[in-house]
């Protein structure tokens, strides 16, 4: 409840900075910018308070990190996360931990919904919704997955066990459930980098059938971005890389003007 009215505070605070941005500062901005450009310093306005208000999509505050093991990760499944983790962290000569090149990202945290226009959704669908791919209650039964993000190379991998009721053809993985983890890793490599972002294309190729229950890698790269459009490839491929199974290009729409 208390959480509720956090929420409906800070969309408030949103609305009014919105208001005082376009009407009491008007006259300040307009004069303390050289060019007088009222366009222009109601943008930049608007653009820093996009930034500093708007959801920030992963929270360590969230009740529970699906991205971390539970008892129905494979033996597999736990090897590739301990790989990846364990290059987040890593020791100085003189024994300090620091930050490592990859972070795990956690699971996302939906405390705030918020849609191209600025409208929040009802409190009934607010309360109700779940992130398609963390709404199956039963461990190890739909998307198991962890996503691990490389700022430096912008690149992410996510390694990802697919559960048994993922079916398609028998005994193996459905194109949906493929095309969602795709889509699901390349928007929130897009959403890490850029902020939010929604799919606009999605393009798949499918090469070799995923055998249900294995464990796969999910690799994600940052081709480029021009103005708000920002442009990745993705491999699935089998856990060893030896093994092709999918191939696929996402351009994703940046929702605000600015980056994080
Ligand atoms: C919601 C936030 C959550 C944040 C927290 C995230 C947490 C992270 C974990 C979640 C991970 C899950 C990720 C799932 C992601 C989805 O599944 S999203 C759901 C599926 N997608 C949709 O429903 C999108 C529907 N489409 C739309 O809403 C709008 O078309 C869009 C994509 C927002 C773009 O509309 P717009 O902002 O009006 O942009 P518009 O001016 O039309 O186009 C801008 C540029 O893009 C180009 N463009 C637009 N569409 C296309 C296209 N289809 N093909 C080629 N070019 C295009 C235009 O030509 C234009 O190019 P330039 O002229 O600038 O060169």
């Amino acid at each position: 409840m208390l959480r509720h009215r956090l929420y409906i505070t800070r969309a408030l605070c949103q609305f009014m900075a919105c208001k005082l941005s376009t009407g009491l500062f008007r006259n300040i901005l307009k004069t303390k910018h050289p060019t007088g450009d009222m366009w222009y310093t109601r943008s930049c306005l608007q653009s820093i308070l996009a930034v500093t208000m708007a959801p920030r999509p992963f929270s360590s505050s969230q009740p529970r990190d699906y991205s971390l093991p539970n008892t129905s990760w494979s033996s597999e499944m736990l090897r590739l996360y301990e790989h990846y983790n364990i290059m987040c962290e890593v020791e100085t000569e003189r024994g300090d931990k620091i930050k490592g090149q990859w972070t795990r990202l956690p699971s996302y945290n939906r405390f705030l919904k918020y849609a191209p226009g600025g409208q929040y959704l009802s409190k009934l669908l607010l309360a109700k919704a779940r992130l398609f791919t963390r709404n199956i209650e039963e461990q190890g039964a739909g998307f198991e997955y962890v996503v691990f993000e490389n700022k430096q190379e912008k690149t992410c991998v996510c390694v990802f066990q697919a559960g048994h009721l993922l079916e398609g053809p028998p005994g193996h993985v459905h194109g949906g459930a493929i095309a969602t983890i795709i889509d699901s890793v390349t928007g929130t490599h897009a959403t890490c980098h850029s902020g939010p972002a929604m799919t606009a294309n999605l393009t798949i190729n499918y090469r070799s059938p995923i055998p249900l229950g294995s464990v796969v890698l999910v690799h994600s790269s940052l081709d480029k971005i021009e103005g708000r459009k920002i442009f990745i490839s993705c491999q699935v491929t089998s856990s060893d890389g030896s093994k092709l199974h999918t191939e696929a290009t996402a351009l994703f729409i940046r929702l605000f003007e600015t980056t994080y």
